[in-house]
């Protein structure tokens, strides 16, 4: 590559310098002096990030993994209770790096006779013939090894020696563990916790807690964090439930999901909701609560724990009992329906507002729901992009009184930019799965973003593996803002896997046009059925009730399709919602 002309960040001088250089380099040396600036900018901007002083860094360094199993061990239980936390390798870090941080963790093994792991070999010879002060850090350091060689655990061993002789102050004493290190492991990690400050504000982000693909299983209590490639707006920009496709950065992560499966997604309240709760109950976002034992500030709790749209029968309760003018008791009624159905009518920041209390801290977090993690179908075969994890939402918003409110999961992902960080965990839609076997005509019926997993399976079948002869019935309101995927699914007609397109548009009045297109086509419909088609529903659950419906009572009065048998060997699967 030639550049001919000064890029504006340089003067003219220095340009004179840098293309009479790199014209005397042949393309090995190009490439090598490539190579170091870019390392060089890397390396500077983690040291450039590296010091945050709420931050626990927690550095391992190992050869088996051992090291690395229990740093990612800490560093999940030390996120579930609102640490600000990252996990480095010491094999990646270099001394500058090293020593600008504040709070330090280090698990490391010894290998060879007595000799650092092979891979952090460097750091640990720089760290040892530094004359570097490290008075600003505190540190801990959990020592692997085997008591059968000679020089048992004696990395760990210098490294904690050399901290302490360099100024550092230890946060407990030096641990040193045997083959059995999980048991030795498990009491140290208890008793870290013990010493270190409880997470505040200052020290905690409080999300839920995370830990990397590969440090257990990952699961609801146990979720993963990936970063955001792309965040796409697939719909009209003026239509108020826009439609997302986000996709996720799965290159790390290996999740259990097939086609038909969904993850599990953990979301924040919005900053301008939180802040308006806090304004109208009059507290103070730094103020303590506790949480499941553990402390953090309310504003952390409302942002990231606590569901802050639905006021719960608890919530109801504690108004009444604090509304001294007994307004709040009268529009609840006397029942324990009229109460339902009034707690039911309104957001809860709208109760907040219109019916001012004194209420503490605490009392409020007592009384609000867990905020729960929302559920998204995979909208891509892993076979087509097996690093890559896509999703497609909708930003849903409702209508209360006179009154339109944004729906709080979805709001939160379509407003993800690139690389945010996002906490998801697999969740199984057994009942959604591909049929067994993979020649069985395939009937797709969805409305809006219920073709996501039909993108999915559609997918599936285009990598060759699967010889369906797949049908799909898509219905949305308007042609030209909303045929989503378009493109995708021209090119899946044009290449062969879909075999038949039906999208229908149905502007403002839904009526009955998936069971009309049926209906339309139904020499279609009863040939793949009495073939052993499977039927899959998707999406909208009030629009595809009443396609099913329909389509049940249609099918009574047509002997020749086996209508029955569709429903006898379950092969009509429903993802509604
Ligand atoms: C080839 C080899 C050499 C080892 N040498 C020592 C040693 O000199 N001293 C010691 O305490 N442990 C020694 N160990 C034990 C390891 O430190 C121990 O298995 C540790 O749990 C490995 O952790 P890691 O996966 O983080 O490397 C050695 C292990 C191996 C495989």
């Amino acid at each position: 590559m030639s550049v001919k002309s000064r890029p504006e960040i340089f003067k003219e001088a220095h340009w004179k310098e840098i293309i009479e250089l790199t014209s005397r380099l042949d393309k090995t040396q190009s490439l090598w002096l490539s190579g170091y600036l870019a390392g060089r900018v890397d390396s500077e901007s983690a040291a450039a990030d590296s010091g945050n002083p709420g931050e626990i860094v927690v550095c391992h360094g190992g050869e088996t993994g051992n090291s690395k199993k229990i740093a990612l061990q800490l560093e999940s239980t030390m996120l579930g209770l609102g640490y600000q936390v990252k996990v480095v390798d010491l094999a990646q870090m270099t001394l500058r790096q090293f020593a600008k941080f504040k709070q330090v963790i280090i698990i490391c093994s010894t290998h060879g006779d007595g000799d650092p792991p092979e891979p952090m070999t460097a750091f640990y010879n720089s760290l040892m013939s530094s004359t570097l002060s490290l008075e600003d850090m505190r540190y801990a350091v959990l020592a692997l090894g085997d008591s059968s060689y000679e020089h048992f655990c004696v990395t760990g061993i210098n490294i904690d020696e050399k901290l302490a002789k360099a100024g550092a102050s230890r946060i407990l004493e030096r641990q040193t563990s045997d083959t059995d290190f999980q048991k030795v492991a498990d009491p140290w990690i208890e008793k870290l916790l013990s010493k270190l400050p409880a997470a505040t504000s200052e020290t905690s982000t409080y999300t839920p807690a995370i830990s990397k693909a590969d440090a257990k299983e990952v699961d609801r209590n146990n979720p993963v964090s990936v970063k955001v490639i792309e965040n796409i707006r697939l719909s009209a920009a003026t239509r108020p439930d826009a439609i997302y496709h986000l996709v996720l950065d799965m290159e790390d992560v290996s999740l259990p999901l097939s086609v038909g499966d969904a993850v599990g997604v953990f979301i924040k309240n919005p900053a301008a909701m939180v802040t308006e709760l806090l304004q109208d109950a009059h507290l103070k976002p730094e103020q303590m609560v506790s949480l499941d034992g553990v402390n953090l500030t309310l504003e952390n709790a409302l942002t990231n724990k606590l569901d802050i749209t639905i006021p719960s029968r608890n919530f109801g309760q504690l108004w009444e009992s604090l509304d001294t003018t007994g307004t709040f008791h009268a529009a609840m009624g006397e029942s324990e329906k009229s109460k339902k159905d009034f707690l039911k009518s309104k957001p809860l920041l709208q109760l907040v507002k219109e019916f001012p209390v004194t209420v503490n801290a605490q009392q409020l977090v007592d009384v609000l729901r867990p905020l729960q993690p929302r559920l998204y179908d995979m909208t891509n075969s892993w076979k087509q992009s097996p690093d890559e994890l896509h999703l497609c939402i909708k930003k849903y918003h409702y209508a209360s009184g006179s009154e339109t409110y944004q729906g709080v999961g979805s709001n939160y992902l379509a407003s993800l930019n690139e690389n945010d960080a996002v906490a998801i965990f697999p969740h199984k839609h057994q009942r959604f799965h591909m049929p067994e076997s993979p020649e069985v005509p395939l009937i797709l019926i969805a409305d809006s973003t219920g073709i996501a997993p039909f993108i999915a399976f559609l997918q599936e079948v285009a990598c060759g593996e699967r010889s369906h002869d797949c049908w799909l019935i898509f219905s949305e309101a308007v042609f030209e803002d909303d045929f989503l995927y378009q493109s995708e699914l021209i090119q899946l007609m044009q290449s062969g896997v879909l075999k038949h397109l039906h999208p229908v548009f149905y502007g403002d009045h839904s009526g009955n046009k998936i069971f009309e297109t049926i209906e339309n086509h139904q020499d279609i419909f009863k040939a793949w059925v009495n073939q052993g088609a499977h039927v899959y529903l998707s999406g909208d659950k009030a629009i595809l009730t009443k396609a099913e419906e329909s389509l049940k009572e249609w099918a009574k009065s047509r002997q020749e399709l086996h209508f029955d048998a569709l429903i006898a060997e379950k092969r009509l699967h429903k993802n509604l919602y």
